[in-house]
């Protein structure tokens, strides 16, 4: 799990596709039979993947955390994106199906994963934030989830918002997390975009055809870039960068935020005519 670093706005003026690409995007974190994780220096998140087959999988620190289990000074949202599954929380098991959601907060001990069929496997994305104080675990189905419906027809950006790790649902240290699904015939999501001035948020891309794209936009509102992204790829969004997408059809992404607060209005809107 090596440590994965974000260029600043200057640098990113003058980058390459190809280095676009590696500095902001993470792919290839849903690998058959594995927990494949990924520490990146934004609020220290770390990214993952865990898709068992026909074993379990246990979630282990890595000597980079230098604790004894991976939750001891963190926290963690579980996105179920793919068949149905169950999260053990130290003996007690979760089942997941679809965009159902496991929060498990600081302490944890021993977290492991199943796949409910092997032939058709769960796929936990996870997103852990460091905590500073511990939470219990806590189960949102999908329809449980808080809910609001979003954008026009006319302006191709029909979607509904979904918020799972909320404060106003229950506490949890910094993870604020939810999945945002865009309507048949709509392909744009967070346009007029934002920033997010005492926040980093990751966008998580899923649910896209084989050959279907997103064109990510990132970068300062005036010095916008774009990114294309596929099924399963994760976007990276410093506090100076707007997160936007425009796809070649609907798709599902997951958000989520760490940082100096939790409060999911405390957005910097970009006025249209400042984007560039
Ligand atoms: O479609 C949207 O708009 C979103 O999903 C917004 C993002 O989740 C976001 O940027 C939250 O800060
Ligand atoms: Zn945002």
């Amino acid at each position: 799990m090596s440590m994965h670093y974000l260029p600043g706005p200057q640098q990113l003026r003058r980058m390459t596709t190809d280095e676009i690409r590696d500095a902001f995007l993470i792919t290839g974190l849903f690998q058959p039979g594995a927990i494949t994780l990924r520490a990146v220096d934004l609020d220290r998140v770390i990214l993952g993947g865990a898709v068992p087959g026909a074993e379990p999988l246990r979630l282990e620190p890595g000597p980079e955390l230098d604790t004894a289990t991976f939750l001891e000074r963190r926290e963690v949202g579980i996105l179920n994106t793919g068949g149905a599954g169950t999260v053990t929380v130290d003996g007690e098991t979760y089942e997941l199906a679809r965009l159902d959601l496991l929060y498990a907060g600081r302490g944890a001990a021993e977290v492991t994963f199943a796949s409910a069929d092997a032939s058709n496997p769960a796929r936990f994305y996870l997103v852990s934030y460091p905590a500073h104080a511990s939470h219990p675990t806590r189960l949102v189905k999908a329809d449980e989830a808080q809910g609001g419906d979003l954008g026009t027809l006319a302006q191709a950006n029909q979607r509904r918002l979904s918020k799972y790790v909320h404060p106003d649902a229950f506490p949890s240290a910094q993870l604020v997390m939810g999945v945002t699904q865009l309507k048949e015939g709509s392909v744009w999501n967070t346009m007029p975009a934002h920033t997010h001035q005492r926040r980093t948020e990751v966008y998580l891309y899923f649910g896209l055809p084989q050959d279907g794209v997103v064109f990510h936009f990132l970068g300062e509102p005036g010095e916008s870039r774009s990114v294309v992204v596929r099924d399963g790829d994760v976007v990276l969004s410093p506090s100076w960068s707007i997160h936007s997408g425009c796809g070649t059809g609907a798709y599902t992404f997951c958000w989520a935020m760490g940082g100096e607060n939790q409060a999911f209005a405390d957005m910097q809107g970009v006025a249209m005519a400042d984007l560039r």
